[in-house]
């Protein structure tokens, strides 16, 4: 796959954008002139699929601005027409740890107002995003990580690493839009009941078993050929209509997300500050430090 950003003229998937014209692009969106940060973009000239690349080390956790970044990307794609996107990893353990609870623990208001906001931008985005899209889990992948793997819509996975959401587990409920996200893929509502109220978390081989991954992989490089693969089978006269019908799958869950956008946002606020939380936070992030 060429790794470059630029355009695709011949059948205008993607108009020119080279990495200095993307920056510039961000500055205007963004209001802020750094260029992208945590991830690396690149576009295929012949396809017109993008391969977005989660790195932030050591455990691509979310905090604001990587999420800004991975939904600002996603928007950038849509106007340029690409049809596919790939999300993957340029780490080789970890796909996505999830909300970085580093900055979810003792912090200001503003602060974790900031990160929720941003999570809730992101769903949506990936979620709704007429792209074809793909997560190339090629690590771990929980809770927040989760949330990416199953807003996209085809899943390939290496073997031997995690994938689930765990909320329950940190002591908090699992929001409604990340309920109907997982329903999307699990459609057998007692299984996802079971699996996001017990905090489950699935290896590689029993999550393809589940339903919750599409595919296994051998390698990053076979999970790229795969994701090329699975983007490409829809034909070029059908993106349109296509994109059209993923939408109609996915407007009830968007509505009802909009609906409760903020009501989402005071539930998250009042609990992560609760004394327990934070107290059972400070533990977990202590148990994560004591692994290693
Ligand atoms: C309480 C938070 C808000 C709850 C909101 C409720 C509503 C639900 C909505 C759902 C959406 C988002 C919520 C979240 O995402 S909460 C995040 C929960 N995430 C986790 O529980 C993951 C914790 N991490 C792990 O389980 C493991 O790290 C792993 C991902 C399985 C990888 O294991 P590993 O053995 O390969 O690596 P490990 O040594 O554990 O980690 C490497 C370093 O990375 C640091 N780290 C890991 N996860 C996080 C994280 N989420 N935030 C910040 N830092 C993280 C870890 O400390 C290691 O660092 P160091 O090398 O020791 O410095």
């Amino acid at each position: 796959m060429a790794a470059r950003i630029m355009n695709l003229p011949k059948h205008g998937l993607c108009h020119l954008m080279r990495t200095s014209a993307l920056a510039r692009h961000y500055a205007g969106s963004t209001g802020s002139a750094s260029p992208p940060q945590f991830t690396t973009l690149s576009v295929d000239d012949k396809t017109g699929i993008a391969t977005l690349t989660l790195n932030r080390p050591p455990a691509n956790a979310l905090n604001a601005a990587f999420m800004g970044e991975i939904a600002r990307s996603i928007k950038e794609l849509e106007k340029s027409k690409c049809r596919g996107l790939i999300l993957t990893s340029s780490s080789e353990r970890i796909f996505c740890a999830g909300l970085d609870l580093k900055e979810c623990y003792q912090a200001e208001a503003s602060h974790l107002q900031g990160i929720w906001v941003a999570l809730q931008n992101l769903w949506h985005t990936l979620y709704s995003t007429p792209l074809i899209t793909v997560a190339l889990i090629n690590g771990h992948t929980v809770a927040g990580g989760g949330m990416l793997a199953l807003s996209s819509e085809y899943r390939i996975m290496l073997p031997n690493f995690k994938i689930g959401i765990n909320e329950t587990m940190v002591g908090l409920a699992v929001p409604m839009w990340l309920i109907d996200t997982y329903l999307n893929v699990i459609p057998n509502r007692r299984v996802a009941e079971w699996d996001l109220t017990a905090s489950r978390i699935y290896k590689s081989e029993h999550a393809l078993k589940a339903g919750l991954v599409d595919e296994l992989a051998a390698s990053k490089e076979q999970g790229l050929e795969r994701a090329v693969a699975f983007i490409s089978s829809y034909p070029k006269h059908s993106l349109v209509a296509r994109a059209i019908t993923k939408r109609q799958f996915r407007e009830k869950d968007l509505k009802n997300f909009e609906d409760n956008r903020q009501h989402d946002l005071e539930i998250f606020l009042s609990n992560i500050q609760k004394p327990n939380v934070q107290s059972y936070l400070g533990e977990y992030l202590e148990s994560l430090k004591k692994k290693a």
